[in-house]
């Protein structure tokens, strides 16, 4: 099939419709992030080496020790279950179509990551970082813009709880960059403060319906595509496309998130980290849940191959962006709703 992301389509080989093959999940490694927070160089070093075969050949990783208190995640998954069992109406009232840059609630079938598919099986709820109304980058149409918060009077400690996690994952991508950074033959901190305070990065929480009977190639609770940080809850759904074309399970494993290469590492490094196309599909005939983390940089930041992954005489692969105009075009391709309001905007 040929499957389109942002960074164009590419053909891939999938052989048996939606099952993914039960070959041993370690095939997914485990990394311990333990040495990144430390003042161990050495064992810092060796992360380094670890996470560069890991992300030249798999783009898909475990991570463990990684600073994250269980109870901060266990609260955004309660919840994750209270704000989806709300009456339609009441969830309605926060839909992604008042905000313009796609915080607040996605309904069934609002998303379709995979363009070849008729909508995405999930609903959804995005925050970023809270920017105000009058912020001059909100006002200029880039990727920012105030939260919607569910009313304090049936949601009362939605706000905090997701604020929380958000800061956790701040911090546990910067950790994440400084050993990408070293994977990549980097100093350490070249990525620091690469999002000079005001990053685009956004986390959800995701609801997947049971998909029992009427399962087809084009309906799955999340179609193929490659983007972050992912907490499970502890039902099965993920899949992960290998380099042979089959899709592999990634179930959950506690005390983990899974952690993806996604786009602009991969643009970063000329491809030499690889963003690895992945679905969920829920069959286990109950709801599931996932919160996933998308980090990203300022919206002005460049995005453009890093020397130290060139090769002498090798070119690159993709010409300069920037962060805000290469994540605007990956939600126009998604977001229904967004490309209406883009298209509004610039009549
Ligand atoms: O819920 C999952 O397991 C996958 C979610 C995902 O891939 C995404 O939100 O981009
Ligand atoms: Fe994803």
């Amino acid at each position: 099939m040929n499957v389109s992301t942002g960074l164009g389509d590419r053909h891939v080989t999938v052989d048996s419709g939606l099952d993914a093959a039960r070959v041993d999940f370690t095939s997914i490694p485990v990394v311990d992030l333990a040495p990144i927070f430390s003042d161990d160089d050495a064992a810092k070093q060796k992360l380094g080496e670890e996470l560069k075969d890991i992300c030249t050949n798999v783009g898909f990783l475990y991570v463990k020790n990684h600073q994250v208190p269980d109870a901060v995640i266990d609260a955004v998954f309660a919840e994750a279950h209270a704000f989806f069992a709300l009456p339609d109406a009441t969830k309605m009232q926060y839909h992604i179509q008042n905000s313009k840059s796609l915080r607040g609630y996605g309904k069934l079938l609002d998303e379709n990551v995979d363009p070849a598919n008729r909508g995405d099986l999930h609903e959804s709820f995005d925050i970023g970082l809270e920017i105000a109304e009058d912020d001059p980058d909100y006002l200029a149409g880039k990727f920012y813009g105030p939260n919607q918060w569910p009313d304090a009077s049936h949601m009362p400690t939605f706000r905090a709880n997701l604020v929380r996690y958000y800061t956790h994952m701040q911090t546990l991508s910067k950790y994440l960059f400084r050993a990408f950074s070293l994977a990549l033959g980097m100093p350490e901190t070249y990525f620091d403060g690469i999002d000079k305070g005001k990053a685009m990065g956004f986390m959800r929480i995701l609801h997947y319906p049971p998909q029992e009977d009427a399962v087809d190639e084009k309906q799955m609770g999340i179609g193929a595509h490659t983007d972050y940080i992912l907490k499970q809850d502890d039902k099965e759904a993920l899949q992960v496309l290998n380099s042979k074309g089959q899709w592999i399970h990634a179930p959950p494993i506690p005390g983990t998130f899974v952690v993806n290469i996604a786009d602009l590492l991969s643009r970063w490094s000329n491809d030499k980290f690889k963003s690895t196309m992945h679905r969920a599909i829920n069959r286990t005939g109950v709801a599931r849940y996932s919160i996933p983390f998308f980090y990203n940089v300022h919206h002005d930041t460049p995005v453009e191959v890093l020397p130290a992954c060139l090769a002498p005489g090798e070119k690159p692969k993709y010409p300069p962006t920037t962060a805000g105009a290469y994540l605007t075009s990956r939600f126009e391709d998604t977001f229904a709703v967004y490309k209406q309001q883009k298209t509004e905007a610039s009549l």
